[in-house]
């Protein structure tokens, strides 16, 4: 019988060994396959990233550019995809569409039941480079605009911006981006990738473990608190309120505030660090002080009172407004980051498995409870 039984949500308990990525709380760092995600935003790209993330090491220039084209070529999508996406309400939530887009991809995907190292890594591929598509295409159905052919010649993230907007984006606008997507694309074992991993050591594929990954990543205490952030934004602003007053009420109500707060940072997350300036940078140039002025008065106060730092959700949140990006494709973004993360560790658990099955502990009615006869019940 198991003796030990874990704290509540699994706090500080180590489930699994990984050489993916590395964070100590304390101090704030974030490394992929130990380089620190400060040197990575400054000097790496979104697919130099993947591939660091994927194989274990940064690629020479040869190996970057076949990576880079490998992932340009994959940007295909059957037609019976699109077909889904013209098909579900345009009400839909990008999130929920997402869900059942890349459950759908699975159906169209040669490689399907084969969960060899090698076919992970094509599906990989596939996977990253259909997911972004998946959010830009829907979008543009749902607002009755035709959709953008991808341009091979762009990378991911230009490419992204592109498919969404019709318009070729600005250095600004794409390098901004491009850090965003490297910033998310790990986190160690977060609930998202962490459900992913339980997914894949059943040996079921990477589709399905991804498809699971998009349902944790859809809920607000995950990465759908950067939506929450914005729409708490939106309603200060609606209102006409002092952000410190209406987050003054939320405490006095109880209420969490999005954007806030860490399982593992106990101080400053360093990717807020680089949100926080791309947000004040882009605000700056479009003379549009008002979500990053809002978004530092929060931040002081909720530090102030509560010790509690910014999250990555945080100035995402203001960052992703100021690239003129809707707020209900926030977390669906996240995702188009976090695929190259979700993807490295279903690889790393299929490399090496063994099922993930922990015991609960037994709170309920002692054993042996009588089952009474329906009639005298
Ligand atoms: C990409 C990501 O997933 S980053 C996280 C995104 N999520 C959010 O931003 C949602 C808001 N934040 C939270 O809900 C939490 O901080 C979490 C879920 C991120 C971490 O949660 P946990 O480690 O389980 O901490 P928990 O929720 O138990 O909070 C501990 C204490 O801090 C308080 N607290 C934590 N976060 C917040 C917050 N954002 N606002 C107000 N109070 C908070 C809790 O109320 C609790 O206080 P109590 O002990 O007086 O009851
Ligand atoms: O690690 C976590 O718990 C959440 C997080 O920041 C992420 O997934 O990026």
């Amino acid at each position: 019988m198991p003796t030990v039984v874990a704290p509540k949500g699994l706090e500080g308990i180590v489930a699994t060994s990984s050489s993916i990525c590395w964070i100590d709380g304390d101090a704030g760092v974030l490394s992929y396959r130990g380089i620190d995600i400060h040197e990575l935003a400054q000097r790496s790209n979104f697919e130099e990233t993947t591939y660091l993330l994927w194989f274990g090491r940064l690629p020479n220039q040869q190996e970057l550019a076949d990576f880079s084209a490998q992932l340009s070529a994959a940007r295909q999508l059957d037609p019976k995809i699109i077909d889904l996406l013209r098909s579900v309400p345009t009400a839909a939530s990008p999130m929920q569409v997402l869900r059942t887009a890349v459950s759908m991809l699975s159906m169209y995907d040669a490689d399907e039941a084969d969960c060899s190292h090698d076919a992970n890594v094509r599906k990989s591929f596939r996977l990253t480079a259909q997911i972004a598509m998946i959010v830009a295409i829907f979008d543009r159905i749902r607002k009755g605009k035709q959709i953008i052919e991808a341009d091979h010649t762009l990378s991911h993230a230009a490419n992204f911006l592109w498919m969404l907007t019709g318009e070729k984006p600005s250095e600004t606008a794409t390098r901004t981006f491009d850090i965003a997507l490297i910033l998310h694309a790990d986190h160690e074992l977060n609930a998202s990738t962490f459900a992913a991993r339980v997914i894949a050591a059943t040996l079921a594929d990477i589709h399905s473990a991804i498809t699971g990954a998009i349902g944790a990543l859809k809920g607000p205490l995950h990465g759908g608190a950067n939506e929450a952030t914005m729409r708490l934004l939106y309603a200060i602003d609606k209102a006409g309120e002092d952000p410190v007053e209406h987050v003054r009420r939320m405490f006095a109500e109880k209420k969490k505030i999005s954007g806030f707060g860490h399982r593992v940072y106990h101080t400053e997350d360093p990717r807020a660090t680089h949100l926080r300036r791309m947000s004040e940078e882009l605000s700056k140039t479009s003379g549009n002080m008002k979500w990053f002025e809002m978004s530092r008065k929060i931040e002081n106060f909720v530090k102030q009172e509560k010790k509690l730092n910014a999250n990555v959700d945080f100035y995402s949140a203001s960052t992703y407004t100021l690239l003129g990006i809707d707020i209900d494709l926030f977390t669906p973004i996240f995702a188009v980051s976090r695929i190259a993360g979700w993807a490295a560790h279903v690889i790393e658990q299929h490399d090496d498995n063994r099922l993930i099955r922990p015991r609960a502990e037994y709170v309920g009615p002692a054993y042996p409870a009588p089952y009474v006869p329906l009639a005298s019940r």
